[in-house]
């Protein structure tokens, strides 16, 4: 699982967009927990205090970002501090290593260190040395990069702000960084609270997470600042825990209070905004399916249908799937692109393959996320220019799995499956999002293709059953066939 997923995994499941710093900075630390101790002793208390608040608020955070340069200015048991925090943060919560890292030289080896050796799933830099500098770190496909693109400094702002106000560096910064890797693994660090700056931020990158930070200060409205910053599914932003909050002595409830209040707000412009995805499921099943949530959404955004459709073999079914309309709801497109690649993660392939034109997306999203090549099987070959088959650059021998949306009959991943192999290309494995569980697999694998699916249509049908989304003559309706 790489960073982006983690992080999104983490959002959904603790529903908080907080990240929190987790800084030995003896400033920070409650009264009474540091006096004026010898320094192998501020060690202890620090490793102390800093552990309690990974166990008081692992349960509300989406995120935890320790910041580099106040365990370096520990010494050696400052390198030694960090790894014994990052060693206590439990493993489904994203490490973001708050570093600014900046130097060409050392970029490489630092990489390294840090994502090899100290586990981090992503880290923060300044973007002043360009590409050449940010590369190394985007050699690691897993891990996240936030690239530093404006500052609350209010001497930063000659630099930040420089030639003009209509074409300002730290825009051209956004520009320049959003070509060096995709939106699931290069972000933006955005220090302010100038609201237009962050509008024109968000405007400008409206797919990059945005890792806020500063907002803190006096008279900054947290709304204000959530309502430029946040993307329209009403998320793609990591807001800061402050910094006052470590001091206090209720700081989980300080923690929980602050995430309600973000949550309200997300949901009211969810209720106000044609485009907002937030999404609740309404039901608790206590035997709930491990995709029960997907089901779910998919059948509220009208993807399952239940009645009588006649497909295209003639044959009358109880339902239809329409996965189509998923492209639209781009959180939930990440959600079944992240169980495509579940299963993708499993096979040995060179090309990804779609079949046309309903899982050209699919083979495109998965393409860019598990940094595999794309090619597709054309449904009607062009009369003119090219002519080709097969579209994308391939050579004869290489291995390609084809992703579908649906089987049926087995038709459509046949038809693809045969323009690939008259291509000289190799077809062993076939993944679609659902099954329609007729013995095409067994069909498919008599005819040398392994088949595998994220879900079957029974799975789909029990749940939303059990859900309280369709009636029983629809579920009756269904085990007919
Ligand atoms: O409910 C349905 C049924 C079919 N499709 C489309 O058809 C093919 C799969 O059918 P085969 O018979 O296996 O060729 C699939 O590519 C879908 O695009 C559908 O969307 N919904």
């Amino acid at each position: 699982m790489n960073f982006f997923e983690k992080l999104t995994q983490r959002i959904t499941n603790c529903q908080s967009l907080l990240i929190l710093g987790l800084d030995p900075n003896p400033e920070m630390m409650p009264q009474g927990q540091h006096t004026h101790q010898e320094q192998q002793s501020l060690i202890i208390a620090l490793e102390k205090w800093l552990k309690g608040v990974i166990e008081q608020t692992s349960g509300l955070v989406c995120a935890y970002k320790p910041t580099l340069g106040f365990y370096e200015a520990l010494g050696s048991k400052g390198l030694d501090l960090l790894l014994k925090v990052i060693d206590a943060i439990p493993d489904d919560i994203p490490i973001i290593l708050d570093a600014k890292h900046g130097d060409i030289n050392t970029s490489t080896i630092f990489a390294k260190t840090i994502f090899e050796q100290w586990q981090v799933d992503a880290v923060t830099v300044s973007p002043y040395a360009g590409h050449d500098h940010v590369a190394p770190f985007l050699v690691y496909p897993d891990q996240g990069v936030f690239v530093l693109c404006h500052t609350s400094n209010p001497s930063a702002i000659v630099l930040q702000e420089y030639p003009t106000d209509e074409a300002p560096f730290y825009l051209q910064v956004i520009k320049e960084a959003r070509t060096w890797a995709t939106p699931e693994q290069l972000f933006l660090e955005v220090g302010t609270t100038n609201l237009e700056v962050i509008k024109k931020i968000r405007s400008l990158a409206p797919e990059r997470l945005l890792l806020m930070r500063s907002i803190w200060s006096k008279g900054n409205d947290i709304h204000e600042i959530l309502k430029v910053a946040l993307n329209s599914t009403g998320d793609g932003v990591l807001i800061p825990v402050p910094q006052d909050c470590l001091k206090s002595n209720n700081l989980q409830k300080d923690v929980k209070n602050l995430n309600q209040e973000i949550n309200e707000y997300r949901q009211s412009i969810a209720q106000t905004s044609q485009n907002c995805d937030l999404w609740s499921p309404n039901v608790c099943l206590l035997n709930s399916h491990p995709h029960q949530d997907l089901i779910l959404q998919l059948y509220d955004i009208g993807c399952l249908l239940f009645g009588e459709y006649v497909q295209a073999s003639g044959a009358t079914f109880s339902y239809y799937i329409d996965l189509r309309k998923i492209i639209s709801k781009p959180q939930l497109f990440h959600q079944v692109l992240t169980a495509y690649a579940n299963i993708l993660k499993s096979l040995n392939f060179d090309r990804i393959a779609g079949i046309p034109y309903g899982s050209l997306p699919t083979a495109t999203g998965l393409s860019l996320m598990l940094h595999h090549p794309m090619i597709y099987p054309r449904k009607e070959v062009k009369a003119h220019g090219t002519r080709r088959l097969i579209e994308g650059n391939f050579k004869a021998g290489e291995k390609v799995v084809i992703v579908d949306d649906i089987l049926i009959t087995g038709k459509s991943v046949k038809e693809g499956a045969e323009k690939l192999t008259s291509s000289g290309l190799v077809v062993k494995d076939i993944v679609v999002f659902i099954d329609h569980e007729q013995g095409v697999k067994d069909k498919l694998k008599i005819e040398g293709y392994n088949a595998y699916s994220v879900l079957t249509i029974s799975e789909i049908t029990e749940t939303l059953y059990e859900a309280g989304r369709i009636n029983e003559q629809q579920y009756n309706s269904f085990f007919k066939h």
